[in-house]
This record gives C-alpha cells, sequence and structure tokens, in this order.
C-alpha cells in the first residue's frame, strides 16, 4: 500500500548545496496499518511526510502509494494527485467555518446531497454528529482534532498522514485520545502514516513503529519488538526504561553489555548477582528499588509486591543479592 524504498530528502543549504536530512531510508504499510516514525526533535519524521505527501521532492529512492509511484528523483506528483489525505499538527481548521463546512472543505467536487451525506456519516464516525453547527472555538481541543481528522478522511483517501495529532491536547487527554483515535482509524480502515517524539502514543496507535535518529529510521517493528529485542543499543536506550551495564556486572561471563529492563533482576538470597541497595522508594502502583551493581553502574528496578519482605528495612549500603530473571535480557557485543 505504501512502500518507501532508499528516500533521500534535504533542504538548499545556507551557503549552497544540499543539506541531507532524511538519508536511505525504507519503510512499508499493508492496507490498513498504523505506522509511526518515533524519534527526538529534528530527527526528520516531519520531512518523511512532506516528502510523501508531495511537499518535498526526493533526491534519491522513491515512494509508491497503492502501487503507483508518486515520487524518485526527477519525479514529483502534485499533492492532489497522490490520494494522500494530511492532518497537520495544528489542525489547520478554518476558523470562520464551522464543523461540517471544515469537513466537507475537500469535498466540493460532490454534488450538495453527495457531499452533505458524506460530512454527515464523517460527523458520525468521530462521535460529533451532533455538533456540526459548532465553529472551532466552541469545541474543545479533542473535539477540534476529530473535526481535523474526520476532514482528512472525508475524501477516502488511499494514505492518511498525522503530524504529531496529540501535540497541543494536555497529557491527560492524550493517551485516552491515542486509544480512541486508534479505534476510529481502525473502524475506517485507512492506512496511516503518522510522526511523533511520544513513545506511549506510538505504542497506543500504531501497529509498526519506525525509530529514527540522524534521518534514518534504525528499526522498523512492532512495539513489543522494539522493546524486547531492540537492535542496536540507541534503540535499546530510547524505547522503555533500562539501563545497559556490562554483562560482567551481573555475573555473566561474556563480554559486551546488557539492557536491564525493570523487571531484569529479581532479588533472590541464592541469586549470584551481588549489588548493593543505594534507595528503595515507593513511587507508585509500586516500589522501585535502586542498585549499585559490581563495577559501579546504578539501575532501577520494579518490584512486585512479592519482592518487598526481602528488602523492607534495609538500610542504603546493604549487600543485596539478586538473580537474573530469565526472558528479560538483551545483549550487545
Ligand atoms: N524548510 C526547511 N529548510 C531547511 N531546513 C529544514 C527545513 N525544515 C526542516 N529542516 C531541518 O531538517 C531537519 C529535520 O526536520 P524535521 O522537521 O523533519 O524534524 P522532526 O523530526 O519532524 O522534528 P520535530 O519533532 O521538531 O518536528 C532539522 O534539522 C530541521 O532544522
Amino acid at each position: 500500500m505504501l512502500d518507501i524504498a532508499g528516500i533521500r530528502v534535504g533542504y538548499p543549504a545556507p551557503g549552497g548545496g544540499t543539506l541531507v536530512v532524511v538519508d536511505d531510508l525504507s519503510l512499508t504499510l499493508a492496507a490498513g496499518e498504523i505506522g509511526c516514525l518515533l524519534g527526538a526533535s529534528g530527527c526528520g519524521k516531519t520531512t518523511v511526510l512532506r516528502a510523501v505527501a508531495g511537499f518535498e521532492p526526493v533526491l534519491a529512492g522513491s515512494i509508491d502509494v497503492q502501487g503507483r509511484r508518486v515520487a524518485a528523483a526527477g519525479l514529483s506528483l502534485p499533492p492532489e494527485k497522490r490520494s494522500v489525505g494530511m492532518m497537520f499538527q495544528d489542525y489547520a481548521l478554518f476558523p470562520h467555518m464551522d464543523a461540517a463546512d471544515n469537513v466537507g472543505f475537500g469535498l466540493r467536487g460532490l454534488a450538495r446531497e453527495a457531499r452533505r451525506a458524506r460530512v454527515a456519516e464523517m460527523l458520525d464516525l468521530v462521535g460529533l454528529g451532533a455538533r456540526g453547527g459548532a465553529y472551532p472555538h466552541e469545541l474543545s481541543g479533542g473535539q477540534q482534532q476529530r473535526v481535523a481528522l474526520a476532514r482528512a478522511l472525508a475524501p477516502d483517501p488511499a494514505l492518511l498522514l498525522l503530524d504529531e495529532p496529540f501535540s497541543n491536547l494536555d497529557t491527560d487527554t492524550r493517551q485516552q485520545l491515542a486509544a480512541e483515535l486508534r479505534a476510529l482509524l481502525k473502524a475506517s480502515g485507512a492506512t496511516v502514516l503518522m510522526v511523533t517524539h511520544d513513545q506511549a502514543e506510538a505504542f497506543t496507535m500504531a501497529d509498526r513503529i519506525g525509530v529514527m535518529d540522524g534521518g534514518r529510521i534504525l528499526q522498523w517493528d512492532c512495539a513489543e519488538a522494539l522493546y524486547r529485542r531492540p537492535v542496536d543499543r540507541f534503540v535499546a536506550g530510547f524505547i522503555g526504561r533500562g539501563t545497559l551495564v556490562t554483562a560482567a556486572a551481573v555475573g555473566l561471563g561474556r563480554g559486551g553489555d546488557v539492557l536491564l529492563r525493570p523487571h531484569a533482576l529479581r532479588p533472590d538470597p541464592l541469586g549470584p548477582v551481588e549489588a548493593e541497595l543505594v534507595a528503595l522508594a515507593f513511587r507508585g502502583p509500586g516500589h522501585v528499588l535502586g542498585l549499585r551493581l559490581g563495577g559501579g553502574a546504578v539501575v532501577e528496578i520494579d518490584l512486585d509486591d512479592a519482592d518487598l519482605p526481602a528488602v523492607r528495612g534495609l538500610a542504603p549500603g546493604a549487600p543485596l543479592r539478586l538473580r537474573l530473571a530469565d526472558d528479560a535480557l538483551v545483549a550487545f557485543d
């Protein structure tokens, strides 16, 4: 459905030449899948969306949508010929139009009755069937987002692009809306490529996630694979909580490093790993134990309630033994 193969995208550099900000980037999405590019500010996420939408040419590589080549070196179909819809960070709703007119904006080619029916269908889909007459300033941030989504979906694009869909909503509602938006998108059957810098959002929304750094995708995978089987140290450090320590620090007879996730070590008086307690704190919903391992690395582990008796009452500096949980280790040479 979407096939991005080895694209390079750049901007004119101030001193002449080209500043390449996306390089050799590839990904594929099947029809109905939600993909997400995840990375820190400036890593090139939005530039990829702009290249797919047709706002930036590609210098190398190609982009195919529904089997049709829309971009390659020297080829750039205009945005309106790509069957791609885009929802921008700020929603870009027209303030002087009510919700229904905003949703109908991209449907001007339709006869009046067909257009009215499609607008009603889209407003119903996003749960705003009764608010078609409301102006953007009369709607909450989350409702504006849903109007923007209805507008982007109304022309039935083959592919929908979402740029930081929750960026101007408060954190409390973001997580809930992410789950809602995923359900809406799945109900609509849309194929989606979105970008965010927020891992929780990416994990809630997407079927596949690409972790980006420096204009490249380091790993394109489902959330669980990114967490359990990160391909390199960058992905390991970027996704989820965890600390890289030497294998020797946890008593393994091998070189290289291992990634300790919050459940990788369990208190066990007979365990082979020696550590010193640094701190025990209740963070809600459970306790977090800070440990200094042999070699000096400090790590945090999440305790289960069953682990508490083994550590309660210990003072900072107290020695402690632990064992490695079997399935929690990721190793790097
Ligand atoms: N129009 C432009 N002209 C020149 N450089 C640009 C332009 N747009 C973006 N850049 C640069 O390209 C790089 C990637 O920008 P991009 O917006 O794709 O990153 P991003 O990952 O989406 O970041 P953010 O999360 O902050 O939006 C950045 O270094 C940025 O400064």
